[in-house]
């Protein structure tokens, strides 16, 4: 049976409120780290802000879960400090071990203990308490995930959505003042994750631990992060709001991360950027300047009397709300994409107008690199 069929019916007790961690700010420094001969990452300076979530962005193989295991004191970074609230935790001469910095990690297969309750799992890493007073606050820590009625069941009893909310519990109940996921949505259905996500955004609001959250899902960052940091190759390209990253990118590779892109080249003249599709905005650069311009598919709009270039479509694709087209345009080598409301463009529609929507436009002055 599929997780998100098991979950159409969750068994889950009232949610409580969160309780409250003491969020504070981690550091990294100037951290390197190599696996032998071979550069992981390289140069990271980025700060996690005190009860805020940070999204490690970046493609498979980045560095993502390396940098979040170099938080968590899993792994030992090669060069560089870390720091949580201003207190060295690791760097030249100094480690102090995972147990003791009080940063609870959930990793991404959710790590449960099959052979142990569901109220054990949680209770685990209160190795500080009593057992009494441990039972007591894994009692409500899956009370404040909703599982509450939950305590005597078994993982595999669970549905992948319940497990992930058994995990959050887990890692929550010590109250970490850092709360590290490794892509804590991947494991679930594409509609149970909104909802999953959801809650756990609004759990983390109530605890107000500072979160990092690794994900290679540029939506999935937007709606969870304050603050994205986007790392390429071990590099980190990129760190702001979603907002800044969609709209201000710094090469084609940020910008091709969140949003589907026609990449066209451009050149300047007399202040403005001429492409074969018309001028795309202004440049002070000088007269035969060669730029590129990027241009998100949903601003290629293709109409039939707009002002704009002639273009043949070659081929379309119904997607439900939008439509997928392609179509040439005298000029451009390649094959421009465009999105458009579906039944907007009629069904026999060959030759279009093609014209551009300058917020979806993006200009790059100089050789930006690849996507
Ligand atoms: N223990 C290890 N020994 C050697 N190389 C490793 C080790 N762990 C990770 N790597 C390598 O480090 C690089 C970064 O891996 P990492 O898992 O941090 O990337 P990631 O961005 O989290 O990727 P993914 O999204 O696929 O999980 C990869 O090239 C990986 O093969």
């Amino acid at each position: 049976m599929s997780r998100a069929k098991k979950l159409t019916q969750p068994a889950t007790a009232a949610r409580t409120s969160a309780g409250v961690s003491f969020a504070a700010n981690l550091t990294f420094e100037n951290v390197c780290h190599h696996f032998g001969s071979k550069e992981i990452l390289c140069g990271i300076d980025l700060v996690a802000e005190a009860g805020g979530i940070l999204c490690l962005l970046g493609p498979s193989g980045s560095g993502k879960t390396t940098l979040l295991r170099i938080a968590a004191g899993i792994e030992r970074q090669s060069e560089g400090r870390l720091l949580l609230n201003g207190r060295e935790m690791a760097g030249p001469g100094v480690f102090v071990p995972p147990e003791l910095r009080g940063v609870g990690l959930m990793f991404q297969d959710y790590a449960l203990f099959p052979h142990m309750t569901l109220l054990k799992n949680v209770a685990f890493g209160l190795s500080g308490l009593s057992q009494a007073a441990a039972r007591r606050a894994a009692g409500s820590a899956l009370e404040r995930v909703g599982l509450s009625n939950r305590g005597d069941q078994y993982p595999h009893m669970l549905s992948g959505g319940e497990q992930q909310r058994v995990a959050l519990a887990r890692a929550l109940a010590p109250r970490p003042s850092v709360l590290l996921m490794d892509e804590p949505f991947s494991g679930l259905d594409s509609r149970l994750k909104d909802v999953i996500r959801t809650d756990t955004l609004q759990i983390l609001r109530e605890t107000r631990a500072t979160a990092i959250v690794v994900t290679h899902d540029a939506e999935e960052a937007m709606r969870m992060g304050d603050k994205i940091a986007l790392l390429r190759g071990g590099r980190l390209v990129q760190t702001g709001t979603g907002a800044e990253l969609y709209r201000n990118p710094v090469d084609l590779f940020t910008a091709g991360f969140f949003s589907e892109l026609n990449v066209i080249p451009a050149e300047a003249s007399g202040g403005r950027v001429i492409t074969a599709l018309g001028p795309v905005g202004e440049t002070a650069l000088c007269d035969g300047t060669k730029l590129t311009v990027a241009l998100r598919l949903m601003g290629l709009r293709l109409g039939e009397s707009e002002a704009g270039v002639l273009g043949r479509i070659v081929s379309r694709r119904f997607l439900g709300g939008v439509e997928l087209f392609t179509v040439v345009v005298e000029g451009i080598d390649e094959p421009l994409r465009s999105r458009m409301r579906a039944g907007v463009v009629p069904d026999d529609c060959r030759d279009v107008v093609v014209s551009i929507d300058a917020q979806d436009v993006i200009i790059f002055e100089k050789d930006v690199g690849g996507r």
